[in-house]
């Protein structure tokens, strides 16, 4: 289990996020959601260890009871932006992460070449970043995030510029893979029917300053999440949105 404990972010005198506390369990999805600005991302930078310079943060964390020192190798973090180095080929790219954590190049091709087609990416392997769609280059970085061994991904709306087709489709990839092989997902969305099927637990945050006001689990098991299933819950969740939202 990930456990964050009171994470307090300031910018100078700003309190930008009020002591936050969350956990993440293996084989779960936690979705974030909350308006533009409320400390969703910065809540991720912080465990990843890449907080924006000019914030400070107090708070603790911890994984499998041990006290969680960032950059640490069991997490993988997705940010926001795709963050793919331009002169890096795509699959370079993707492979990155993998060699960081000391797999030899021609291992970490290995395991990530024969990805490429679930992704939709066949054929641009060795093609650069500047060469894709900003959905392709997405898909990219997604997939240099999940091939990590990492036992929690941080993942910041890591669909966001996806097609609709795309998206339902790596969002089943993901759940797939998390059933093969159970890994704890903190995932930053804005879309309500994302997270309504995707999530175990939905945390709620409002702004100015960033707090969680709200705690959803959803128990209907993922197969039965119809849209009449999930209806009343997606209607809670955009009147708390909507009253949340300055
Ligand atoms: N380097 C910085 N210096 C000062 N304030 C910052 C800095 N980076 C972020 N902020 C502020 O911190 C707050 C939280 O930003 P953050 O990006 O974490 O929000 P968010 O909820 O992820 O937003 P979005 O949904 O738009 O991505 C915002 O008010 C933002 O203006």
């Amino acid at each position: 289990m990930l456990r964050l404990e009171d994470l307090t972010i300031r910018a100078a005198d700003r309190l930008l996020v009020e002591p936050t506390s969350l956990t993440l369990v293996p084989g779960q999805v936690t979705c974030l959601i909350g308006p533009s600005g409320c400390g969703k991302s910065s809540v991720l930078k912080w465990l990843a260890g890449v907080l924006a310079p000019g914030l400070t943060a107090e708070g603790r964390a911890e994984v499998e009871r041990t006290p969680l020192v960032p950059p640490s190798p069991a997490l993988a973090y997705q940010p926001q932006q795709d963050t793919l180095f331009p002169w890096l080929t795509v699959a370079e790219n993707a492979a990155l992460g993998l060699e960081l954590s000391g797999l030899s190049r021609r291992a970490a091709q290995a395991r990530v070449r024969p990805l490429f087609d679930r992704f939709g990416l066949a054929g641009c392997e060795d093609r650069f970043p500047r060469e894709l769609s900003g959905g392709m280059r997405q898909r990219a970085a997604f997939l240099r995030t999940i091939v990590l061994d990492a036992p929690y991904l941080l993942l910041d709306e890591p669909f966001s510029a996806l097609d609709a087709v795309t998206r339902l489709r790596l969002q089943d990839w993901l759940l797939a893979r998390l059933a093969e092989r159970p890994r704890g997902v903190l995932l930053v969305t804005h879309d309500l029917y994302e997270a309504t099927q995707m999530a175990n637990r939905i945390l709620v945050m409002a702004a100015c300053p960033g707090r969680i006001v709200a705690d959803i689990s959803l128990t209907t098991p993922r197969p039965a999440r119809s849209e009449a299933a999930l209806a009343g819950v997606r209607a809670d969740l955009r009147s708390l949105l909507m009253e949340e939202t300055p």
